[in-house]
């Protein structure tokens, strides 16, 4: 990827994926604000799947809470307001900010009254959907003068603050999208996928799970770009990423591995499962009339130390696939 001038000063971006999940991790357990994820299960419909330590000691234990709707959680008044905040993130899937006044119940049964600052992220799956919502809240508590008086409130620089906070939020969502994603097919880019795929290398060997692989590439594609031109040789990329997304499960990872190559990541799948989902790219490819596909598949093996070793074998499955005469898939035996 060009180096574009904000990747030499902004850290994240040179973060590895384990650094950043490590910083994640720090900030869920030390962050002095409630943070919370919320599953968006339908219209109304918002689960609490997770607490961070700071949220929990206003609320009581993460056990009572997780998997809790928000109706069962907050007294009346106050959950109508936040199922409304939610709905106003999932429908625009963006950022937004807002404060609430309100009476609750805290970990000891009593009603107290609050008000909060939160600020709400979507969280997308691949294909674009708000799944989950990430929250950030504090308290704002009233702040004692030293002349006795209540500090004048300052409207006007509140709401630029929030603004120019939601506007910072929005850009560095972009800056994750540009570093993260391909430009032509908005999958994964390599190097991120890449930055995943050992990341599924590690939880698999860790938890003993069986993580398979898939690399597939179009068939003759040098063909529709010399006959049809290069415009059409980046459709017909596009139609691939597109139906590899709709194909493929939720938690698979999809990246575009270079050129018409693609990369396909599926954790906790067997040889087997991962033969059938394969299957169901290659016949939705092929009933399309518009392209095939050849795929090559290779599995997690305990000899296996870097990503690039399933990698390999996956993209020697593939070229057997081609030489086995296309619109097929190889695994090994
Ligand atoms: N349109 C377009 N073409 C690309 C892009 N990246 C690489 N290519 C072209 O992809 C072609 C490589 O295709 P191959 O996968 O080798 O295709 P092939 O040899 O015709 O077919 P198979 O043997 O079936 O794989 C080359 O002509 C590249 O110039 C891109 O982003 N867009």
């Amino acid at each position: 990827m060009q180096n574009l001038p904000w990747m030499t000063t902004d850290v994240l971006s040179r973060l590895s994926a384990n650094a950043g999940i490590l910083l994640i991790r720090s900030l869920w357990e030390y962050c002095p604000e409630q943070m919370f994820i919320v599953r968006v299960e339908g219209p109304g419909n918002y689960v609490i799947e997770a607490m961070n330590p700071t949220q929990q000691t206003m609320f009581g234990d993460e056990r009572s809470c997780i998997g809790k709707r928000i109706d069962q959680l907050f007294p009346s008044p106050l959950c109508q307001g936040v199922i409304a905040n939610l709905a106003r993130c999932v429908e625009s899937a963006s950022p937004i900010r807002y404060e609430e006044r309100s009476s609750y119940l805290d970990r000891h049964g009593d009603y107290r009254e609050g008000h909060w600052q939160t600020l709400l992220v979507p969280i997308t799956d691949q294909g674009g959907q708000v799944t989950h919502l990430f929250g950030v809240s504090r308290e704002l508590l009233p702040v004692a003068s030293p002349f006795g008086t209540s500090r004048p409130d300052n409207p006007e620089l509140e709401r630029r603050v929030m603004e120019r906070t939601a506007e910072l939020v929005a850009a560095n969502q972009k800056l994750a999208i540009l570093a993260t994603r391909d430009h032509l097919t908005e999958t994964y880019n390599r190097r991120h996928l890449l930055e995943l795929a050992d990341i599924e290398l590690r939880r698999a060997f860790r938890y003993n799970l069986s993580l398979c692989l898939m690399m597939l590439d179009i068939d003759h594609f040098k063909e529709i770009n010399d006959t049809c031109g290069h415009q059409a040789g980046d459709r017909a990329i596009r139609i691939l990423a597109r139906t590899l997304m709709a194909t493929v499960r939720e938690c698979d990872l999809v990246g575009r591995y270079g050129g018409d190559e693609f990369l396909i990541l599926m954790p906790e799948t067997t040889p087997e499962g991962a033969r059938e989902i394969a299957e169901r790219v290659r016949r939705t490819l092929e009933q399309s009339g518009q392209i095939t596909v050849s795929i090559g598949i290779a599995s997690l093996e305990p000899d296996d130390r870097f990503i690039d070793d399933p990698i390999h074998r996956a993209d020697t499955m593939l070229l057997q696939a081609k030489r086995n005469g296309r619109n097929r898939i190889e695994c090994p035996a």
